[in-house]
């Protein structure tokens, strides 16, 4: 029997997750909130969840610790642009189904009382905190801006506030956490959603049983398109 692992991350990958697993017959018969547990069986014998952290996701399935898991574009591109990345190699990891879950935006954020257009105007070197330092990177090389990155893990919010960066770039959804804390969104970097991700030995030798999670997975999408 030709064993599937899928890596998700606890919280809103695997909550979003659940229903499209659902639709191709797939039940995790634990909750990850209630119990320590990392791997999680489910009613198919030959499919297991592994819970990792949502950016070691796309780490995960690179180097075969899953064959296939959930992780959103930002993440992904992340990755993708680090030292783990596809380079001349050619990919690093199959990307077929963009999930529509978890969607939010990756954003240039700042106090409201920074000028970010005159600084970017004038030349000036911006501080950015950021978890994303690749994009971050990548973004503000193509717009010709010079930046100080600062790598953090969390609370990016807090840099612009406590005088550590100029700004930050971070996920927004609602806004509210932005609003919160009296930042503003100076600029829109990337559209974000969940994809699966898929080792790309994993889609050869395991296709026979990819290929259905796959299907129904889109089957699930198209219908969720159709009634939205
Ligand atoms: N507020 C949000 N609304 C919608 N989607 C979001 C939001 N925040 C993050 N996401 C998406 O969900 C993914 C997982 O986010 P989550 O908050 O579960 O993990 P994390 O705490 O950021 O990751 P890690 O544990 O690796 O630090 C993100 O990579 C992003 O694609
Ligand atoms: O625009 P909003 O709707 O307020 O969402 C944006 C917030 O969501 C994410 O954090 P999350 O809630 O996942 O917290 P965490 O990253 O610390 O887990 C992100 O890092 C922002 O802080």
């Amino acid at each position: 029997m030709t064993q599937l692992t899928l890596a998700l991350s606890k919280g809103r990958i695997f909550d979003d997750t659940l229903p499209l697993l659902r639709a191709a017959g797939i039940e995790v018969l634990e909750d990850p909130e209630k119990t320590r547990k990392l791997i999680l069986p489910t009613n198919q014998p030959d499919v297991r969840v592994v819970l990792v952290r949502a950016s070691d996701v796309p780490t995960y399935v690179q180097f075969g610790g899953a064959d296939v898991g959930v992780a959103g574009l930002d993440v992904v591109l992340e990755h993708e642009l680090g030292p783990y990345g596809g380079g001349e190699g050619g990919a690093s990891l199959l990307r077929p189904i963009d999930l529509g879950i978890a969607r939010c935006r990756l954003s240039v954020a700042t106090r409201a009382d920074f000028d970010y257009a005159a600084a970017v105007r004038q030349g000036a070197r911006i501080r950015v905190a950021t978890k994303y330092t690749q994009l971050a990177r990548q973004h503000f090389a193509d717009k010709g801006v010079h930046v100080d990155l600062i790598k953090l893990y969390g609370s990016m919010e807090l840099a612009p506030l406590t005088g550590l960066a100029d700004a930050i770039v971070d996920l927004v959804s609602t806004g509210s956490t932005l609003k919160a804390n009296h930042l503003v969104e100076v600029e829109d970097i990337l559209p974000v959603s969940a994809h699966l991700v898929v080792n790309p030995g994993a889609a050869k030798l395991k296709r026979v049983r990819l290929q259905p999670l796959m299907d129904a997975f889109r089957r699930a999408l198209a219908a969720s398109t159709a009634n939205a």
